[in-house]
């Protein structure tokens, strides 16, 4: 398995704080991981070596988050037979359902799996890229269940006032 199997490709720098939760939990799993900052719209060419590319590079899996007219999912996708995990931004203006909207509908034969808006979206791709390799590489199985086991024993059984809201 590559050092670094995951990368998670954002269309910009104002993306970083949703999906710092991708980077967060693939880190908290052992899953080695590269961020960088690739736009369709800004920065094409870019996207064009990125994803021709990511095979050859070693990459197993990409999560790409992006919001507003958000193409660089479908577009990474056309350009690549990896799996690609799409997170929608929210956005200002339509509160990420224009980033759904743009990632989710894909025309059949150019596959992205989209999840949810923002950080629940973020934190998993990120599971769902450990899944995947996970089919592949028992230890990391193993980490992904004791993750699991880990947030089943941390939901209380009650509700507290010093926890609340
Ligand atoms: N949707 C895309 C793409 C793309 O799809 O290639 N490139 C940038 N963007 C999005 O524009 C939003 C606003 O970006 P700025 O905050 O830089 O203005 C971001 O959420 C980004 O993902």
């Amino acid at each position: 398995m590559s050092a670094t199997p995951v990368a998670i490709i954002m269309g910009s720098q104002s993306d970083w704080g949703t999906m710092r939760h991708a980077a967060e939990t693939l880190a908290a799993l052992g899953v080695g991981h590269v961020t960088r900052i690739v736009s369709a719209h800004r920065t094409p060419d870019r996207l064009v070596a990125f994803a021709k590319g990511a095979k050859a590079a070693g990459f197993k899996v990409i999560v790409a988050g992006a919001g507003g007219a958000a193409h660089l999912p479908g577009m990474t996708a056309a350009m690549t037979s990896l799996p690609v995990l799409g997170v929608p931004v929210e956005s200002k203006a339509l509160s990420g359902v224009d980033s759904l909207y743009s990632i989710v509908q894909m025309p059949p034969g150019v596959p992205v799996g989209t999840l949810a808006i923002g950080r629940a979206g973020a934190v998993n791709a990120a599971l769902l890229a450990a899944a995947i390799l996970a089919l592949e590489d028992q230890a990391l199985a193993e980490r992904l269940d004791d993750w699991r086991r880990r947030q089943t024993e941390a939901v209380a059984a009650e509700p507290s006032e010093e926890a609340a809201p």
